[in-house]
């Protein structure tokens, strides 16, 4: 072995340590053995080629350099896609997460086309008629269109019926106009948009006979396929440096009275006759807001994905490194045998495992609600927006902060951006906010809750998920404490309906004493966010255990141990973080407390031996990490060390600015 490829000591004797087997758990993580072997089949056609190394690391680039870059790469990784990997899946799984996933090898930041395959090519799907699909999905597939998403604008993003982009029908020409009559109508962030884009998806208000119809989606041409200038009645534009996704190319938009064909209205859900005539043919109010469900569904699995490349990376460096000793001139310690560091540690993987069971049995139930929808039946898509909403808000706001949790754990190598952990930071964070504003959504499930709940007080049998309403009004006082994993779901669900229950009174309180609705709404909405983020912690317990339970019926042993142990960790980690509301809603005692708090300990001993092979059950290749920290091999400090020779910076001894700025000023009298 040379040393180039020699594992690190520490990193081998974790692995020989470890007591299970670790592509069982990545069997269950991946959903199936199958669906594991397609996924290593797909990474060896995509990745073999080496095509993602860069010359230069993206991050000594300049912005117009990093966006080039950026193209370049898409453009081999589309071309891998088209020509090699779709072969093997077939093209139904074009915008899978497996090839989002292998995309990571190629991109530290986010590809351009990344909203085309992510958001432009699901509305085409979800929001067109059959025959528009047929004029625009393969061409939009093979990419001879690439497309953007253009919903947001300067002056709205929360509020989508307040968008001011105005599409007026004109039936003398059958045509729409596209108009920006405002600086805050231009549309702001979509990514693609600002350089990548010739066409996108724009979000505008439906004028037609006068009469303004509410916001509507229309499929727009924005640059010449030939030239990629703008056309004529098109300004468009980059918005700037960003915290992350700066190789995103986010974009602004505005239209001067710009004509589209009227059969470039996306005509699933209503359509314009050319007489002008308006038809809805949805049957409910919000079908148009599809896509953004759909991508909400999506980004749990993201959050999960991007969590467990953080917890890969510090799990394998806290094996590597060593500081501190615990007792006089004893050998220094390897970090991750500091409980404090199982502590920081630990969660996150178990909280990787959980998002990613969650987000499988989302996804499930999306295409259920999809089904269902498909004969015409729509009473499943409330639950299925609460759902998505609070699940979407809670696991990439959780993500983020146990995303930046690592990157404290890994001390000041952390801070590197070779270590990947602050891009990973930044592409994460922006999840809490796009795709819908974290507290926004969480109100939006509230509105649903609230609803169920008084469903359950007029003694009315609920859906499923919020079934534990029902429970509520047949039960009197506090819930009995239980230390079984059934036992502390079944308290985390009271501590939801008790919450809810309190909103409930608040609001109807506040209208007593003579508010209106609207305003009692307001003054609750602290404690309603409140009420839905503890709704959603309860159905992440729930189906986390729930998930565990099912699929590892016919494990081994050790893996049913070692996946047990994580879920038990999870639930008692949030049964310590909630012990006010244990207090208030359950007959916890503090001496249950105690035993919690000893249970927690015991738990992170007991995983200690297997965390690295835990990690490496996530089976992600060192490509798709891009980190310092973080490779299988645990050569942390080589890596860094030849990182610090691609820095450009390092290419000459003396720094030419020595002899412009730093000797005349050394040699300056005061
Ligand atoms: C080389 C290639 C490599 C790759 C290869 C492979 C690639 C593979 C690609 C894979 C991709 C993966 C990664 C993706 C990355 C994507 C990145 C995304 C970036 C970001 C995109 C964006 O960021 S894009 C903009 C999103 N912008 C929002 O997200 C606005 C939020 N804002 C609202 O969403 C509304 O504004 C808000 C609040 C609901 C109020 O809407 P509103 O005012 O109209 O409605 P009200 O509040 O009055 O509510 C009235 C009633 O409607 C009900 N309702 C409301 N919504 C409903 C709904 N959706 N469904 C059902 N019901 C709904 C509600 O529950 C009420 O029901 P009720 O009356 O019964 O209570
Ligand atoms: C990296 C990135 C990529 C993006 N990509 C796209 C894209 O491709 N296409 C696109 O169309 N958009 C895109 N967006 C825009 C994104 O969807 C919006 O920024 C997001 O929906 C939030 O809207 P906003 O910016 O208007 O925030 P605001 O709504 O102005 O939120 C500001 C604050 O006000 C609070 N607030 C707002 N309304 C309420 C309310 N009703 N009740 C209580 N609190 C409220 C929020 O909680 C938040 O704290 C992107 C954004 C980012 C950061």
């Amino acid at each position: 072995m040379t040393s180039k490829n020699k594992i690190n000591e520490d990193l081998a004797n974790e692995r020989r340590k470890c007591n299970f087997n670790i592509e069982e758990v990545t069997y269950i993580l991946d959903g199936g053995k199958e669906k594991t072997l397609q996924r290593k089949k797909i990474e060896d056609v995509a990745l073999n080629g080496g095509a993602s190394v860069d010359d230069i690391p993206e991050e000594y680039l300049s912005a117009r350099e990093r966006y080039e870059n950026a193209i370049r790469k898409s453009c081999i990784y589309t071309n891998i896609v088209k020509n090699e990997v779709l072969e093997i899946t077939g093209i139904e799984n074009y915008g899978s997460p497996v090839l989002r996933r292998t995309g990571d090898a190629f991109f530290k930041d986010i590809s351009p086309f990344m909203l085309h395959l992510g958001m432009f090519v699901p509305s085409i799907i979800g929001q067109c008629t059959a025959e528009q699909q047929a004029t625009w999905l393969p061409r939009a597939l093979d990419m001879k269109i690439i497309g953007a998403y253009a919903q947001t604008e300067l002056g709205h993003g929360t509020f989508i019926r307040g968008l001011e982009t105005t599409a007026t029908y004109d039936p003398e020409t059958e045509e729409f106009v596209l108009h920006s009559p405002t600086i805050t109508s231009y549309k702001w962030w979509a990514g693609g948009l600002g350089r990548t884009a010739n066409h996108c998806t724009v979000v505008a208000q439906l004028y037609t006979q006068g009469k303004c119809h509410g916001t509507h989606l229309f499929i727009v041409q924005i640059r010449d396929l030939e030239t990629h200038m703008p056309l004529p009645g098109v300004k468009v534009g980059e918005i700037g440096p960003r915290m992350g996704f700066n190789t995103a190319d986010n974009g602004f938009l505005g239209f001067n009275n710009y004509r589209i064909p009227r059969m470039n209205m996306m005509m699933k859900n209503a359509q314009v006759l050319k007489d002008g005539t308006y038809v809805k043919a949805a049957r409910h109010g919000k079908l148009t807001y599809g896509t953004m469900v759909f991508v909400r569904v999506t980004l749990v699995g993201e959050a999960s994905f991007n969590l467990a490349k953080a917890v890969t990376i510090a799990v394998r460096y806290s094996a590597v490194r060593r500081q501190s000793e615990l007792r006089p001139g004893s050998i220094e310690p390897q970090i991750l045998d500091y409980p404090t560091q199982q502590h920081k540690l630990f969660i996150c993987i178990a909280t990787a495992h959980a998002f990613q069971l969650t987000a499988s049995w989302l996804w499930n139930t999306f295409t259920a609600v999809q089904a269902e929808m498909k004969k015409g039946n729509v009473d499943t898509l409330p639950e299925l927006h609460a759902l998505s909403s609070c699940l979407k808000a809670l696991s990439t706001s959780d993500a983020t902060a146990y995303i930046e949790q690592c990157r404290f754990a890994c001390g000041g190598h952390g801070y590197m951006l070779s270590s990947n952990l602050p891009f990973l930071y930044a592409f994460v964070v922006a999840t809490r906010t796009y795709e819908g504003d974290y507290t926004v959504l969480l109100l939006q499930t509230a509105r649903f809750l609230v609803k169920a709940w008084e469903q359950a007080e007029s003694g009315k049998v609920v859906t499923p998920t919020v079934a534990y309403l029902n429970r509520h009004f047949t039960t009197n006082g506090k819930m009995i404490w239980d230390n079984s994993p059934e036992g502390i779901i079944r308290v985390f669900q009271s501590v939801a309906a008790g919450k809810i229950s309190l909103c409930v009174r608040s609001i109807r309180n506040r209208i007593t004493s003579g508010m209106d609705h609207e305003d009692a709404w307001l003054m609750t909405t602290v404690q309603l966010v409140n009420a839905a983020e503890a709704h959603c912690r309860s159905v992440i317990l729930h189906t986390y255990w729930n998930e565990i339970v099912r699929l590892t019926k016919h494990s081994s042993d050790n893996v049913k141990t070692v996946l047990n142990q994580l879920v038990m960790l999870y639930l008692t980690y949030w049964a310590l973080e909630r012990t006010g509301d244990l207090l208030r809603y359950s007959t916890i005692s503090e001496n249950d407390i105690d035993l919690l708090q000893r249970q927690y300990e015991e738990l992170l001993v007991k995983i200690r031996p297997n965390a690295v092979g835990l990690v490496d059950a996530f089976d992600i290749r060192d490509e798709i990490l891009q980190s310092t920290l973080g490779s299988y091999d645990g050569r942390v400090y080589e890596r860094l060390m030849e990182e610090v020779q691609k820095n450009p910076l390092n290419k000459e001894p003396v720094d030419p600015s020595f002899h412009k700025y730093l000797k005349p000023l050394m040699k300056s009298k005061i």
